[in-house]
């Protein structure tokens, strides 16, 4: 569930007397999502997402994430694109808080993937690389290598609840990731949240990319190893490798990949787990156990990185 800010009538309607989008005829609270409010809304003339943006995202950042959505929706990737209002603006201020509107895209997501979903993710995710690689601005990503040592010894004192050695584990892999982090492959604009939930298809074919929430400058080999973990999984924890080739294949008819790139695919693919493991059990640990915010399992990703520190080599991802 995810309306953390009730809109009034009245509230709305001033909203959206700002916009040439027609008039309301209906806007309803989306369940889905965590941390934003967001609301269908439907005019006479069309559908949109509007956006109340809530505490867990920076509002200085927010020029970096709508104008992201601008540069690539104008080079056709298909993703959401700002609506601007009367007087331009595409920020403004609602109910108190940052708000925005978008187009809506068509399509749904789905929870089982199939080995055509990682066909199609694999070349829309190179093409949103080629079309982020002119956008003028930069976001570090805080929540790569640099990041994990503080979110790591915030959770330390009562990771034992999640499992009995997790901080040991944990101390251990940060170690050796931070001593061997890549320093030279090729960066981008990576979305770096591209999970199932944000990538949309009609059909058998991917329709649309949301949630560029988290978006950022890093290796843009980095959003593939996020993808590994997020796409190539089966529900009883085994590594799909048809997947994971058919997700790399498709990528690299479009973006070829380097050397480089492939031979660090494994130690990406840890730190993208050690990456969702950390902030998984962060939440877990601090989200009350009444919110209507669903917890995700920290143990997934514990899971999926001891797959990936016994991986030898890219091969394992089924590449020839
Ligand atoms: N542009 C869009 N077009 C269609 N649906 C959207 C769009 N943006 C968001 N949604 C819907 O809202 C839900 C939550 O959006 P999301 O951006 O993932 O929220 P959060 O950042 O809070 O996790 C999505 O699962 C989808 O159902
Ligand atoms: N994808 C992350 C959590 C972020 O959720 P989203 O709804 O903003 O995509 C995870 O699975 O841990």
């Amino acid at each position: 569930m995810a309306v953390y800010t009730e809109v009034s009538d009245d509230e709305l309607d001033e909203f959206v007397a700002q916009y040439d989008i027609g008039a309301v005829v209906s806007c309803k609270g989306i369940a889905e999502g965590v941390e934003n409010t967001n609301y269908l809304l439907q005019t006479d003339r069309d559908s949109f997402i509007l956006t109340l943006y809530e505490r867990r995202v920076n509002p200085a950042e927010l020029p970096f994430f709508i104008g992201l959505m601008e540069h690539l929706a104008a080079r056709g990737l298909a993703c959401p694109s700002p609506i601007q209002g009367r007087d331009g603006a595409i920020l403004r201020s609602l109910c108190g808080r940052p708000a925005a509107l978008v187009s809506f895209l068509k399509g749904v997501w789905h929870r089982r993937i199939s080995l055509n979903h990682c066909a199609e993710l694999g070349p829309a995710m190179a093409e949103m690389h080629l079309k982020g690689a002119d956008f003028p601005l930069t976001r570090r990503n805080n929540l790569s290598v640099e990041g994990w040592r503080g979110l790591f010894e915030a959770i330390r004192p009562r990771a034992g609840e999640i499992k009995e050695d997790l901080a040991e584990r944990i101390a251990a892999e940060l170690d050796f990731l931070e001593a061997n982090w890549p320093k030279t492959l090729p960066v981008g604009l990576i979305h770096a949240d591209l999970f199932p939930d944000n990538v949309f298809f009609l059909g058998d074919r991917l329709s649309g990319l949301i949630d560029f929430y988290f978006a950022c400058t890093d290796f843009m080999a980095y959003d593939i190893a996020i993808c590994l973990n997020a796409w190539c999984f089966e529900a009883d924890g085994a590594f799909n490798a048809t997947k994971a080739r058919l997700m790399l294949n498709g990528y690299r008819r479009v973006r070829p990949l380097s050397a480089e790139e492939l031979d660090a695919l494994p130690l990406l693919a840890r730190g993208a787990a050690l990456r969702f493991l950390l902030t998984r059990s962060y939440d877990w640990l601090n989200t009350p156990a009444g919110a209507f915010v669903k917890r995700k399992d920290p143990m997934e990703y514990y899971r999926k990185l001891v797959f990936h520190q016994g991986v030898g080599g890219p091969g394992e991802y089924g590449i020839e």
